[in-house]
């Protein structure tokens, strides 16, 4: 008789179908919630093993649905429980993925039981079983409104009300619209509603791809609040820095309004994506890859737009990843590499030249607090406040001159990224 192999089988190869997607499910929440990686970072590693791409799309769904409804699922599986689960325990996550499918996604019980058991073989199968059949015995059900994690709760209501707390929930309840960016007035694009010049806004889940226009590269995808910082650029001829550029959507949007850009970023993979996009669209830009911390511009900028790298508290509707990783210390981190990086972006515009700060942050920290702190260090910027023209109809700019943009604007049209916008002259 042969001697058994020794060697490590591939894990996703013996597993029944459907296994190796909750698999990976489970290697991008433990990504997500004990490393702290963003949900799109994780997912290259996690679906390595998976040869076939709705694999790969349901292992980041399964993630995805988890992370929007984390709370309400727990309080569900503890529910069921005589003794509480721990938090990362196994067999709590592995119930997550079982009830998500089950109750979110609409897979059938059986099906959804079936294909997670094998991720707790020789562990505690009988108790993922035992209570994922009492809550479906029970009819267990999720309540309308996702329950956000208590800390971002307790942060948003102490920052911005309870009302914002609230429309939170509701903007995370329902997939957000898809919002369009367009490279000139005249381009072929889909069929949908423009709330400022140059957007088409469509239903949530539209078609990308197969859109009109879209192999033409007549436009890009770009939440409408992230396509105000370089809105309030304008159009021009001379020379803009588009800093954290990656993957480009203001870089695209900067070009097409007729700019010399150079957009730089620290990332060469997201750069990658920054040129596919320059490719598409038949725009040019000037690519540096480079950390804005030691790179050191040649000459003064008619305006430099800062993009900055943030806590992205502002995009949990896309990414519920952040609700569960964005916490004090990151927004405290990120605050402090903004400060620095914003320090440097102001020697690089010329005096009477235009500096935009953005973040897609909902943290003041971030935002006002950062801009005020900015202001006070350097007294040679001032605000140039945004106008009601160069914003949609419904969002004003803030007294102070700045946009903050907040979950419940524009709610009846389907809202927005959460964002903060200060464009800044230097006066001297
Ligand atoms: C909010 S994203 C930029 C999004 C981009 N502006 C767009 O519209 O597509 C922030 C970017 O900052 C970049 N970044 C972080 N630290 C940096 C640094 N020290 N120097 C340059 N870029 C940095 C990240 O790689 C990331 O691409």
């Amino acid at each position: 008789m042969a001697a058994p192999d020794k060697t490590r089988r591939d894990e996703t190869t013996q597993d029944a179908p459907g296994v190796p997607a909750r698999r990976a499910a489970l290697k991008l929440l433990d990504a997500v919630q004990r490393r702290g990686q963003p949900l799109e970072t994780a997912l290259h590693n996690a679906t390595q093993g998976l040869n076939h791409p709705p694999d790969r799309a349901l292992a980041h769904a399964l993630a995805a649905e988890v992370l929007r409804r984390l709370p309400d699922l727990d309080a569900l599986i503890d529910s069921a429980t005589r003794l509480v689960l721990a938090e990362d325990a196994k067999a709590r996550a592995v119930l997550r993925i079982a009830l998500a499918q089950a109750l979110v996604l609409g897979t059938p019980p059986h099906a959804a039981i079936a294909t997670v058991l094998p991720l707790v073989d020789g562990g505690p199968r009988k108790l993922v079983h035992g209570v994922f059949g009492t809550l479906m015995r029970q009819g267990a059900t999720l309540p309308e409104l996702p329950t956000l994690p208590a800390p971002i709760v307790e942060r948003w209501t102490t920052q911005w009300g309870a009302g914002v707390a609230e429309a939170a929930r509701r903007s995370i309840a329902a997939p957000p619209p898809l919002d369009l960016s367009l490279k000139a007035d005249d381009v072929a694009h889909p069929d949908g509603t423009a709330l400022l010049p140059r957007h088409i806004r469509l239903p949530a889940g539209a078609p990308v791809v197969a859109a009109e226009g879209f192999a033409e590269g007549g436009w890009w995808v770009q939440d409408l609040a992230a396509s105000i910082p370089a809105r309030l650029i304008g159009a021009g001829t001379g020379r803009v820095l588009d800093l954290c550029a990656a993957p480009g959507g203001k870089t695209l949007q900067l070009a097409a309004a007729g700019w010399q850009v150079t957009a730089l970023d620290i990332a060469q993979s997201r750069m990658g994506r920054l040129n596919e996009n320059l490719a598409r669209t038949g725009l040019e830009a000037e690519v540096v890859t480079a950390d804005a911390l030691k790179w050191e511009a040649e000459a003064p900028y008619d305006a430099v737009l800062l993009d900055a790298p943030c806590s992205a508290t502002g995009i949990f509707r896309r990414h519920p990843d952040v609700l569960h990783r964005s916490g004090p210390r990151l927004i405290a981190e990120m605050a402090e590499l903004q400060a620095r990086i914003l320090a440097r972006a102001a020697d690089w515009v010329r005096p009477g030249g235009l500096l935009v700060y953005a973040t897609c942050s909902l943290e003041p920290a971030e935002g006002e607090a950062q801009v005020e702190a900015f202001l006070t260090a350097r007294g040679d910027f001032a605000i140039d406040p945004a106008l009601p023209d160069e914003l949609p109809d419904g969002l004003p700019a803030a007294s102070r001159g700045w946009v903050r943009v907040l979950p419940g604007m524009l709610a009846d049209v389907g809202g927005l990224d959460g964002f903060f916008i200060c464009r800044m002259m230097r006066t001297g």
